[in-house]
């Protein structure tokens, strides 16, 4: 009989589930499912209810079940990636008391000053616990809970993270492992321990609402017979601790070891490598967070990769393939024009006000070829940005390996290639998000049944490049984005003084 692994990467437009042979390795069965985000919020707010991933993820893993042809008693472990920083607040019987604020929500920088005052500071936060409390990350979305819903607050008994909830709904235990924890900015990432000092400086009574720490390779616990039902499994399967999504992403592309860099072009952009010790940036521009095989991912996060040309592709009404055409019509730094792309707010560099800026308009570069490019170059100048910091920091990058839905288009890796000045290559399993959670889910079955085996064997044996998709920089361009890249550093500097007068604006006339 076979032994199949379920990965579900739960993202911020879509739930993908992965069926996998935990023998081979190969993917067996694949099925996603779409979702928005919930609309007419307030200026900057983000927000998602737990209820549909989890609605969604049931009718993502029925459906790669089906395509798999798997039967119930073959599936042997779970595991769950998730997008990050999402604040889950469930009452005592479990419930959810209101939607998540997600990781792209900047309603809360005032928290984060707040609470990093209350520290002493930026530099004694970092220096307290390894990484700054910024917008996005959980810990000023707690506060903004306390301060804005009182009665919600009121009701708060656990506090967990977008995977940690579905672990919750599979299992019935409130745990949170260390790499999704991380991102909490509660907890001291050296240590990998809760961080008094932060969690009082938000509640003296918050502690009690955190759940336990597990290290990566422990489960989370066993399937229940409701969620088996749902999901049309046996109950008592094994779900393994999970994780991030850019954790759960570097064991899906192999970033077991240090050495190799991963970009994901997804919803948000990152950028992160495996590290055998704690980064910490004196800027806090690279989070240090930990990763979900008990080593720690310093990673860039922009908010914006996808939002830009999806917002561009979806007003032109073009396919992905038209936009793809359009674009590739005009040379590297399409003639001038450029994108600043902070239209959702960016969380780096810091400027939770800012918005998208094109600088260069101009009557040649007016066109759709020309502003389809600046948005995939925009975007990819911005991840670069992190990258460099990345490599001031000690980290090499030889190689990228790309993932996420951005990295599905032939030109956008050939940008990113000329852009990041280093060889770009694919997986032969795009989805690295989910495919990392289905190889955590088998180690953690492995380690269960007492077998010795590190994660890297793992990776080393299933994770696999594809060599027809394997591009290299072209010096030309290479030169090229090197000045645009000074231009869209220097116009982001200049610019951030600007950004909350307009936001003032908008909110008085917008
Ligand atoms: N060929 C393509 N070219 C450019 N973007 C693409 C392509 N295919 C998918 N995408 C975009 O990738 C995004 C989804 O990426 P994904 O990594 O799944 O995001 P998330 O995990 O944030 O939900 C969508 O915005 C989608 O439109
Ligand atoms: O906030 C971060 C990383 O710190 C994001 O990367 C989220 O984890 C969302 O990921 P996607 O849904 O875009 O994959």
């Amino acid at each position: 009989m076979r032994s199949l692994l379920i990965g579900i990467d739960s993202g911020t437009q879509s739930t993908k589930a992965l069926v996998v042979d935990a023998r081979s390795g190969r993917v067996l069965g694949a099925a996603a499912q779409a979702y928005d985000l919930i609309p007419n919020l307030p200026p900057g707010a983000k927000e998602q209810h737990p209820h549909t991933w989890r609605d969604a993820t049931i009718k993502a893993v029925r459906a790669a079940l089906r395509a798999a042809g798997a039967r119930p008693s073959e599936v042997v472990a779970i595991g769950v990636s998730g997008q990050q920083h999402g604040f889950v607040p469930l009452d005592k019987n479990g419930e959810v008391i209101r939607p998540a604020k997600l990781w792209c929500d900047t309603s809360t920088a005032a928290e984060c000053e707040e609470i990093m005052a209350a520290l002493g500071g930026f530099k004694a936060t970092l220096r307290l616990q390894g990484i700054a409390v910024l917008p996005g990350f959980t810990a000023s979305k707690i506060l903004w809970l306390k301060k804005h819903e009182p009665e919600n607050y009121a009701r708060l008994a656990t506090v967990l993270l977008p995977h940690d909830y579905l672990n919750f709904w599979l299992t019935g235990e409130r745990v949170m492992e260390y790499g999704d924890a991380s991102g909490t900015a509660l907890m001291d990432i050296r240590k990998r321990r809760w961080c008094e000092a932060t969690i009082r400086a938000i509640d003296p009574e918050l502690m009690d609402k955190l759940p336990p720490l597990i290290p990566s390779d422990q489960p989370a616990g066993r399937l229940r017979p409701e969620a088996a039902r749902q999901l049309g499994l046996e109950p008592g399967v094994l779900v393994s601790a999970g994780g991030g999504d850019n954790m759960m992403g570097a064991i899906g592309t192999g970033n077991t070891r240090p050495g190799i860099v991963t970009a994901s072009f997804g919803t948000s952009g990152t950028i992160y490598a495996c590290s055998e010790k704690p980064v910490v940036d004196p800027a806090g521009e690279i989070a240090a967070f930990c990763d979900s095989t008990n080593r720690w991912l310093p990673l860039l996060c922009t908010m914006n990769v996808t939002v830009a040309t999806e917002m561009m592709r979806q007003d032109f009404g073009y396919t992905h393939a038209q936009f793809e055409k359009k674009a590739a019509q005009v040379p590297p730094g399409a003639h001038g024009l450029l994108l600043l792309p902070y239209l959702e707010g960016e969380r780096t560099p810091n400027v939770p006000d800012g918005t998208g800026v094109m600088i260069g308009i101009n009557p040649r570069t007016f066109s759709a070829s020309h502003y389809c490019r600046a948005a995939m170059e925009g975007v990819t100048l911005g991840m670069n940005y992190g990258l460099q910091r990345l490599v001031r920091l000690g980290v090499r990058a030889d190689q990228i390996r790309a993932t996420g839905g951005g990295s599905k288009s032939r030109l956008w890796r050939q940008i990113m290639a000329d852009v990041f000045n280093a060889e770009v290559v694919t997986l032969k399993v795009s989805e690295g998000a989910a495919y990392g959670a289905a190889l955590q889910a088998l180690w953690c079955w492995r380690l269960q049944k007492g077998e010795k085996v590190a994660i890297h064997e793992i990776t080393d044996a299933f994770v696999k490049i594809n060599p027809a998709e394997t591009t290299r920089p072209r010096p030309e361009a290479v030169a090229v984005y090197r000045e645009l890249q000074a231009l869209q550093d220097e116009l982001s500097r200049r610019l951030r003084p600007l950004f909350p007068q307009h936001r003032q604006f908008v909110l008085r006339h917008g």
